[in-house]
């Protein structure tokens, strides 16, 4: 990796880093390799272009302000000589730690879906959040997240859904989001025996990212989409089986397309998320000293 490289890779996870922060604040937010958008806000990073050509020519980085973004928006550029600093327009207002969140009176889980390219990440989201389905999709480049509120089991939900880029190239743009999950959506596609057999590298390259202390108990759930297609190469069996094996996972079978089971995936996962806070909160609890006995209570737990 040369210097330009180098300095690129850093200026990526200082923004993924900004991002993480920026996401906790606003309801929609896009992030590419390109920009990080929000209702109110742009912040202009550098298109793969300029990265190129950066790469290409080691010259000084552009720094010029501009004013071209949505309404209301201010729009900079984040350059890499050291006089321009990252901006100051994100508002940062939350810890970096990602745990569930309360935003107002809703907990805020952020849930993030992996899988190979094509298998259709993009699309469950789009389905799920927005109700569309594009038959023409484009490959995501970075990450791109979509908030949705909803209601599970009494429990009022904030869902942060990041949205990944399968595509191996584009690996180092996605790995600084993983941090501070509470869920992970494993994904593969039912037509893809390829992208079944890589799902026990994407759950590797989600621990080893998001630093997960305690892997076993780390709510992961494995979704196998497109079944609305006939020629299948998974069958649901091996699936399940796969999943039994390497942490009894929930699993399901979704279509985008036809939305078939997309919203009862995302409910899934934020069970998964409230069953793990259920159970920490029961061991805290359960290690509450009581001051009458001067013993320790329910210390079997966890
Ligand atoms: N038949 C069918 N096609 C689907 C389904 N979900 C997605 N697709 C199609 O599969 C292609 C890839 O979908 P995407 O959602 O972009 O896949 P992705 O996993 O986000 O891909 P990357 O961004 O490269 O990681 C698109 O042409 C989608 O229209 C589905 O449930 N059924």
């Amino acid at each position: 990796m040369n210097v330009m490289d180098s300095l690129v890779k850093d200026m990526f996870e200082q923004i993924a880093e900004e991002a993480g922060s920026l996401a906790r604040s606003n309801k929609h937010c896009t992030i590419t390799s390109g920009e990080i958008q929000t209702a109110d806000s742009a912040v202009y990073v550098a298109n793969e272009e300029q990265i190129h050509q950066w790469n290409a020519e080691s010259t000084a980085m552009p720094h010029a302000v501009q004013d071209t973004g949505p309404k209301n928006a201010s729009k900079k550029c984040i350059g890499i000589q050291q006089q321009c600093e990252i901006i100051d327009l994100l508002v940062i207002n939350s810890s970096s730690s990602g745990a569930a969140t309360m935003s107002g009176k809703s907990l805020l889980l952020k849930v993030i879906l992996l899988g190979d390219g094509g298998v259709g990440k993009s699309s469950l989201m789009n389905r799920y959040v927005t109700n569309k389905f594009d038959s023409q999709a484009f490959h995501t480049i970075g990450v791109e997240f979509l908030n949705r509120d909803l209601e599970v089991d009494g429990r009022f939900v904030t869902l942060q859904i990041w949205d990944t880029a399968g595509q191996e190239r584009f690996k180092s743009l996605r790995t600084p989001f993983y941090r501070g999950a509470d869920c992970c959506l494993l994904t593969f596609s039912v037509d893809d025996r390829q992208s079944f057999e890589n799902l026990g590298n994407w759950q590797k390259e989600f621990i080893y990212y998001a630093d997960v202390k305690d892997p076993e108990h780390f709510p992961f759930v494995v979704l196998g989409n497109k079944v609305d297609k006939e020629d299948r190469q998974v069958t649901t069996e091996e699936a399940q089986s796969w999943c039994m094996e390497n942490g009894d996972y929930p699993y399901l079978e979704t279509s985008a397309k036809d939305d078939t089971n997309v919203t009862v995936a995302f409910e899934e996962a934020v069970r998964q998320v409230l069953a793990v806070e259920e159970q920490l909160e029961h061991c805290m609890l359960g290690h509450t000293i009581d001051l009458n006995s001067g013993s320790k209570a329910g210390s079997s737990c966890c």
